[in-house]
């Protein structure tokens, strides 16, 4: 049995009881390490923290030995994963919602492919947590990803999809990159010695507000100005989440602090959204949830 467990947003306790036991009975743990991150193992000096936030794991909860599966190893390796769930329990546990994240979908249609039976725990994700804001998750159009950009690679496929969004008065939610464990240009270049990964970079509100910012002032089809009303969101789920809503302008200003973040680009509003909204407007609060 293959049991695909969401862990939720903030630390080792967000799992449900539902899925500490399945972790309890499986036995090989997985841990999807690259599409999103507990809030409580991330620090600005990055993958040490994240080891540790490993070992926290397995020491403080589940009592097991975790195997912390990166890109490469759920992309190429999967079959591997696979192949034990065929004849033991193996839980892969993944950070918020497994489904959360489209990477996941394809573990489930490849297992079922190979007659792996496959057990979904749920739990929360992202993608209803920002409804703390008020925005009404009934309102959202399609969700955007924004890589960072590079300075030959600037990609902004997110742009029609944003003015799609708005012409509909529908809200956007961003999700802001996350590169872990990147192979260094030069590893990639040499052919032989081990590999050197880059340090974990994750984007922060302000530069994918940059990135918006640039790709419009290019593009100049008004779908968002720097006044349009967005809200940044750090950290939800943890004690010390951080929600402000303010001007695409007013946020560049605004420290979030430690990641994980993400951004929504404001739609119509209702009334009530607008009430909620308030709560978190720069001018009157800065508030947490
Ligand atoms: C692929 S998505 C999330 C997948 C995850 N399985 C889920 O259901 O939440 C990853 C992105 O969501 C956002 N994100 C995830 N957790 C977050 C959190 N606790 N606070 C703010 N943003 C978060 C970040 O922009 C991050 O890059």
């Amino acid at each position: 049995m293959l049991y695909i467990i969401g862990l939720g947003l903030g630390d080792e306790k967000d799992i449900t009881l539902r899925g500490l036991e399945a972790v309890q009975k499986s036995q090989k743990v997985f841990i999807e390490a690259y599409t999103s991150l507990l809030s409580f193992g991330i620090s600005s000096d990055g993958l040490s923290t994240l080891k540790e936030m490993y070992n926290l794991l397995q020491e403080k909860l589940y009592g097991k030995s975790i195997t912390v599966a990166d890109r490469e190893m759920v992309e190429e390796k999967a079959d591997d994963i696979l192949l034990e769930a065929t004849s033991s329990d193996v839980a892969f546990l993944v950070v918020g919602d497994p489904f959360g994240a489209t990477t996941h979908t394809d573990l489930v249609v490849r297992a079922k492919k190979l007659g792996v039976d496959v057990k979904v725990v749920h739990n929360a994700s992202v993608m209803n947590a920002i409804g703390v804001c008020g925005l009404q998750l009934y309102r959202y159009g399609e969700t955007v990803s924004l890589p960072f950009f590079t300075d030959t690679w600037r990609p902004d496929s997110f742009y029609e999809k944003i003015q799609r969004n708005r012409k509909l008065g529908l809200h956007t939610l961003c999700l802001l990159d996350i590169r872990v464990k990147e192979p260094s240009l030069e590893s990639l270049c040499s052919y032989r010695g081990k590999k050197q990964y880059e340090p974990p970079r994750f984007m922060a509100v302000s530069v994918a507000i940059e990135q918006l910012l640039e790709v419009e002032q290019m593009r100049g089809e008004n779908a968002y100005t720097e006044d349009t009303t967005c809200v940044g969101f750090a950290r939800l789920g943890s004690e010390d989440q951080l929600v402000v809503a303010g001007s695409m302008k007013q946020l560049l200003e605004v420290d979030f602090g430690l990641p994980l973040h993400c951004l929504v680009i404001v739609g119509d509003t209702h009334p009530v959204e607008e009430e909620m909204l308030d709560f978190y407007k720069l001018a009157k609060n800065q508030g947490q949830a």
